[in-house]
């Protein structure tokens, strides 16, 4: 229980923010920064994968170092085998010396002379040519030997001359190069064995909160795993700094100030966590009191990243991120992503942009430019750019999506159809063999983890059950998982249909009334007492679901109009359904019998669902659409989907 004094804390505002402009504040943030590395250092070659080139390479040598031969055969002068065929062969005398890689040429190649040689060889002094053995014989009958040479050479076949590669004096290689495999092998090519590499920009990563747990800990009611913290350790590293893990740190001030004073050992400091209004907020008061000049920007008009706080201290950038960790990770990349990369020495990042259509209208919040992830899904027409539209407490979003767009802080909605811009957050879109669209459900996330076991490239995106049969009408998708219920004629699906679609029967799940097991107002009742019961009782709270959905349908069937309290709370899945009724927030709701078992819930069946597969019929035949099918009726499958607890 909070006493009086944290009860007024927490219910007052207390930090206010001076929303700025974007641009504005990314200035103010640099305006006090050195954008530049902070030393160089020498590594071993072999250490320096991941790291920047400090200093531009010239080559101390040729790449290769002498002409060499790129066959096995024989090192001849050219205008010797002029003419040469099967019925013609130019005859040449064999020089006594193997020319074997790593062997220094003795002899000269004379007119009317060939030198055996091997690839890799070091062309000797006369030769022009190199012949392959394929294209020989050798006579034996006296000695010297000789060699018949049955092809014709061009002047300079088959020879790598030095030097072709890599010209001695030749830049290889500049400042500011990110190290790779390929470049450090062209760095043992040219033979150096350590490397200039700019000192790593040493990052400090706090995440703060008394909710935040380290994964690997059990994780009590009402606390969230750490996410950020590996997040944003793993985007300093991939931007060529070197994080250093200060942990989760308590709502504590003294342990905040404490934090943030070992953290700034550190060249840079990120925080995560506390930096909105509400109660416990605490990060961005301990990084208020930096000095010199400390926070320059704290509140950016951007959606997600409003309650961003920017500080300086003495030239050494401190970012308090929010909490959130989509918010967090979209916010490194925005403001800390371009200052760490100067820092580390590395150029600016290029971006790619592809043009898509928005199938679905979106609103946006007025006053804020806001940044929405998307998914990009092949169509017939071009692409489509589906929001992802978990918010800013997702993990996931920032994973699954492609790229986003911006919406202007002008702009309230964005109309279905529009034409927009995806700025791509990796350097390429990855195609996808089969793409599907619609409810989520564990039989499904089997079936596409099998083919993905199969190689095929699979991408889902959940849209429910209404916007699955929406996007493959519209062609977005190849296979559409529904399970809609026909409130007139309580058959599943088939209503959804068109003359271009074909329907693929799935399974069926048994829906139910899940509760806590041992509640005796539902335990060994059958559907129509539990009802009763639930319903006489009014300390009995139901959790619902979103309409749209087919669960509530049945729901809305049971109640028969009535609207018990609890109501109104309309989470949109089978699980929120089962957490809320297993942590007590609710005593009773519908869900999936599968999840329901998931969950340790009790269980009373009310009725069968059938999940099934919406495909154009123009799709049916395409190899993923097929392998699905054929998956769908391969037995093997069909028991273990039964196991699971869907019945085909
Ligand atoms: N009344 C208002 N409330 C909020 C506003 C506002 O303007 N007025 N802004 C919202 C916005 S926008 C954001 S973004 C969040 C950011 O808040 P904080 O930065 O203070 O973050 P917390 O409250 O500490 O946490 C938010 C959320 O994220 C979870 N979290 C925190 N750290 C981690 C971590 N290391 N790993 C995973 N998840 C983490 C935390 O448990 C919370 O659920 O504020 C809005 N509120
Ligand atoms: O700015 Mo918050 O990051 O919108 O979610």
């Amino acid at each position: 229980m909070s006493n009086n004094d944290d009860l007024r804390r927490a219910a007052r505002q207390e930090q206010f923010l001076d929303v700025i402009d974007r641009t504005e504040a990314a200035a103010r943030f640099h305006a006090h920064l050195r954008l530049e590395p902070s030393g160089c250092e020498t590594v071993p070659l072999g250490d320096a994968l991941g790291r920047v080139l400090a200093r531009t390479v010239k080559a101390p040598v040729d790449a290769p170092g002498f002409d060499r031969a790129s066959v096995d055969g024989f090192a001849v002068q050219s205008g010797d085998t002029y003419g040469a065929s099967d019925e013609t062969p130019a005859v040449l005398s064999l020089n006594p010396e193997v020319l074997a890689p790593g062997v220094e040429p003795g002899l000269a190649v004379a007119a009317g002379s060939a030198t055996a040689i091997a690839t890799g060889g070091m062309l000797p002094r006369g030769a022009d040519a190199v012949v392959m053995i394929e294209h020989t014989d050798l006579l034996e009958d006296r000695q010297p030997l000789r060699v018949e040479i049955r092809k014709p050479a061009l002047p300079g076949q088959f020879i790598a001359f030095a030097g072709t590669d890599i010209a001695k004096g030749e830049t290889v290689m500049r400042a500011g190069q990110w190290l790779t495999s390929r470049e450090l092998g062209v760095l043992a090519a040219i033979g150096l064995d350590r490397v200039e590499v700019y000192r790593r920009p040493r990052v400090a990563v706090i995440s703060t909160g008394n909710e935040i747990v380290p994964p690997g800990e059990p994780l009590r009611p009402g606390k969230v795993y750490d996410s950020n913290g590996t997040i944003l350790a793993a985007a300093v590293r991939e931007l060529g700094g070197e994080p250093v893990g200060l942990g989760v740190v308590p709502d504590d001030e003294t342990a905040l100030a404490g934090a943030l004073e070992q953290a700034l050992a550190c060249d840079m400091v990120l925080l995560s966590g506390g930096t909105s209004k509400g109660a416990g907020d605490l990060s961005y008061r301990a990084v208020s009191a930096l000095q010199n000049p400390g926070v320059v920007a704290h509140g950016v008009a951007l959606k997600p990243g409003k309650p961003i706080c920017l500080a300086v201290t003495d030239g050494k950038p401190v970012v308090v991120l929010p909490g959130f960790p989509t918010s967090a990770i979209f916010n490194f990349h925005e403001f800390v992503a371009p200052v760490l990369r100067r820092m580390a020495g590395l150029s600016s990042a290029r971006t790619r942009t592809v043009d898509a259509t928005l199938p679905v209208r979106v609103a946006s919040e007025r006053g804020r430019t806001e940044y929405l992830l998307v998914s990009l899904m092949p169509t017939d027409e071009g692409l489509a750019a589906y929001p992802m539209g978990k918010g800013s407490g997702a993990v996931t979003a920032f994973n699954f999506a492609d790229g986003f767009i911006a919406i202007d802080q002008r702009t309230e909605q964005v109309p279905a159809g529009s034409a927009v811009s995806v700025q791509l957050l990796g350097q390429a879109l990855e195609p996808a063999e089969l793409v599907f669209m619609g409810s989520q459900c564990a039989g499904l996330d089997y079936l596409l983890t099998l083919l993905q076991q199969q190689a095929l490239s699979v991408k889902a995106l959940y849209v429910g059950s209404m916007g699955g049969a929406a996007a493959v009408k519209r062609g977005e998708c190849d296979i559409a998982g529904v399970h809609l219920m026909d409130p007139a004629t309580g058959e599943y699906n088939r209503h959804l249909l068109t003359p271009e679609l074909e329907l693929v029967p799935g399974y069926r799940r048994m829906q139910g009334i899940v509760f806590r097991k041992n509640d005796a107002r539902f335990e060994g009742k059958t559907l129509e007492a539990a009802l009763a019961t639930a319903r006489a009782d009014a300390g009995c709270l139901m959790i619902n679901r979103n309409s749209g959905s087919g669960t509530r349908i049945l729901i809305d069937r049971l109640l028969g109009g009535e609207k018990p309290p609890g109501y109104a709370v309309q989470p949109k899945s089978h699980n929120a359904v089962a957490a809320a009724v297993a942590q007590g927030r609710a005593d009773w709701g519908v869900a999936i019998e599968t999840v329901a078992a998931q969950y340790g819930l009790g269980f009373i069946p009310v009725q069968d669902g059938h999940y099934d597969f919406l495909v154009p019929k123009s799709r049916l035949e395409r190899p993923g659409v097929r392998r699905f099918r054929e998956l769908l009726a391969d037995e093997r499958v069909r028991q273990a989907l039964g196991d699971m607890g869907f019945h085909t």
